[in-house]
C-alpha cells in the first residue's frame, strides 16, 4: 500500500482528476490537471474540464435528500453508491475530452454530494462513495475531507481557501476570491500575506434562491436564470430587499461560519416569492430583487467583517454566477474594489472548485495539513481525506 502511494508520490509531475459537485446541484464538474509539487510550490497545468449534468429525476431525488421531511435512511444509502459511479463515470468522461487514458491518472480526488451540513455539531454528510469512483476507474481515489476538519472543531467548510492562499496570493495587491455557487463564499488574501492571515467564510445564498425562483417563474422549464436575462427585466424594490437583509440570521453570524440548503431551502426562496406577490411586484420584479439580495449579502458581508481589517483591491469572482451580468454588475456598484471574473487570472472560473479539489488530494496524498483553521474554524492544523486504493 505504502509503495503505491510513495510511487505516486515521488512522480514530479502527477496527472489528477478533480471532480466537485456542488450545492446548485446542476452536476459532477470534472477536471483533468497536472499538478506539479506540492504546498507553496504547487503549479497547475489545466487541461480539460466537463460537467456531468444530473438528470431532472436524480436532482430531485438528491434535493430529496437535502431536506429532513423527505429524505429516508435507505435512499441516502443507495443513491451513496449510485453518485459514486456517476461520479467515476465523469472522471471517464473528462478523460475523454482530453484524450487520456484513464490508466495514466494518478489519482482522483472527489468531494462528493453534500446532502446535510451541521456545522455547529461539526457534522456533515457528502455522499458518492469512493470505493465506487475506484471500482468504475481503477485509479487510486481520495476523498471525504470535511469531516477531519469537523474532528477537530472545525466546521468542515470552506476548504477552497487553502487552495486560493496557494495559487492567487499577490505581493502587492489585497485580493477578496468570491466563489459564487448555490452557496456565496469569500477568501480574503492580505498583499504579502501569510496562510496565518487568510480569512474566509460563506457569505450566503449565491444562486441558491435565484435558482429556485427561476424554477417557479417558469414552471419548471428554466433551472436558473440564464445570463441574468430575467432579472434585469424586473426592477429592484429597494424597500424589500433592505427587509430582505435585515431579516436574514446567517447575516450577523460571526465567522467563522458556513451555511448551505439547510437553510437556505426551497421552502425560503418560495417564501421570498409568494411574498413578492403579496407585495403586488412581477415575477421579473421578484427575481431582480432575489438576484440583488444575493449581491447585496456580499457587500453586507465585506462590511460587516472585511472592510474594517483588511485592504481590498480586487475581487476575483468564480462559479456559475460569475455568468449572471446581473450579479457581475451589481457587486461593481455596491462594492469599492475593482470586480472582474477570475478568468482575468488565466483560470478557469468554472473548473476553479474541482481544480481546488484535485490540488487538496494531492496535498492530502504528500501528508500535507489542508484546511485552514482561521477560515473553518478548527482547533488545530490537519491531514485531510480519506483514501481508497485501486484494486489492481
Ligand atoms: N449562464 C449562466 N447564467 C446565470 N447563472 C448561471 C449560468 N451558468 C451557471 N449559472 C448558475 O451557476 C450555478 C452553478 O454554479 P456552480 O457549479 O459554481 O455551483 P456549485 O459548485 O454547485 O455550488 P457551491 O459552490 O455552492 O457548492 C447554477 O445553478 C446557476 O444558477
Ligand atoms: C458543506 C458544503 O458542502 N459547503 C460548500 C457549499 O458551497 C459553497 C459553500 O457552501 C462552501 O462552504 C462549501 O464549498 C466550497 C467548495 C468550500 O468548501 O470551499
Amino acid at each position: 500500500m505504502i509503495d503505491t502511494i510513495k510511487k505516486v508520490v515521488e512522480k514530479p509531475i502527477k496527472l489528477a482528476i478533480g471532480l466537485m459537485s456542488g450545492t446548485s446541484l446542476d452536476g459532477i464538474d470534472a477536471c483533468v490537471v497536472e499538478i506539479k509539487g506540492s504546498g507553496k510550490n504547487t503549479e497547475i497545468n489545466f487541461m480539460d474540464f466537463i460537467t456531468l449534468e444530473y438528470t431532472k429525476s436524480e436532482k430531485e431525488r438528491i434535493l430529496k435528500l437535502c431536506n429532513i421531511n423527505t429524505s429516508t435512511v435507505d435512499e441516502i444509502c443507495y443513491m451513496n453508491n449510485y453518485l459514486g459511479n456517476k461520479m467515476g463515470e465523469a472522471a471517464l468522461k473528462v478523460c475523454k475530452e482530453a484524450n487520456i487514458n484513464i490508466k495514466d491518472i494518478d489519482f482522483i480526488s472527489s468531494h462528493g454530494q453534500t446532502i446535510y451540513h451541521m456545522p455547529n455539531l461539526h457534522s456533515t454528510l457528502q455522499i458518492g462513495e469512493l470505493a465506487n469512483i475506484a471500482s468504475v476507474t481503477g485509479c487510486l481515489t481520495v476523498g471525504d475531507f470535511r469531516p477531519s476538519d469537523m474532528a477537530y472543531g472545525g466546521q468542515g467548510a470552506p476548504l477552497v481557501p487553502y487552495i486560493d492562499y496557494l495559487l492567487f496570493s499577490s505581493e502587492k495587491k489585497g485580493r477578496v476570491l468570491l466563489n459564487l455557487g448555490g452557496i456565496g463564499n469569500i477568501t480574503v488574501l492580505k498583499s504579502g500575506g501569510e496562510e496565518e492571515d487568510v480569512y474566509a467564510f460563506d457569505t450566503g445564498p449565491a444562486n441558491v434562491l435565484i435558482d429556485e425562483v427561476a424554477r417557479i417563474i417558469t414552471d419548471g422549464k428554466m433551472t436558473f436564470d440564464a445570463d441574468g436575462k430575467m432579472a434585469s427585466m424586473g426592477n429592484i424594490n429597494e424597500q424589500w430587499l433592505e427587509e430582505m437583509i435585515t431579516q436574514d440570521s446567517y447575516l450577523c453570524k460571526n465567522p467563522p461560519k458556513s451555511t448551505g440548503r439547510e437553510y437556505y431551502t426551497t421552502e425560503f426562496a418560495k417564501k421570498l416569492y409568494d411574498e413578492g406577490k403579496v407585495k403586488g411586484l412581477s415575477s421579473f420584479d421578484i427575481i431582480s430583487t432575489i438576484t440583488a439580495f444575493t449581491a447585496k449579502t456580499i457587500q453586507n458581508q465585506l462590511e460587516k467583517f472585511v472592510l474594517e481589517n483588511h485592504k481590498v483591491d480586487e475581487i476575483y469572482v468564480s462559479g456559475g454566477g460569475a455568468h449572471n451580468q446581473m450579479i457581475m454588475k451589481l457587486l461593481s456598484e455596491y462594492i469599492d474594489a475593482e470586480v472582474s471574473c477570475i478568468d482575468k487570472l488565466d483560470f478557469i472560473g468554472d473548473a476553479k472548485e474541482s481544480i481546488a479539489f484535485a490540488v487538496l488530494g494531492n496535498e492530502f496524498l504528500h501528508g500535507n495539513a489542508n484546511n485552514i483553521p482561521t477560515a473553518t474554524g478548527a482547533n488545530r492544523k490537519v491531514i485531510m481525506g480519506k483514501l481508497v486504493l485501486p484494486s489492481v
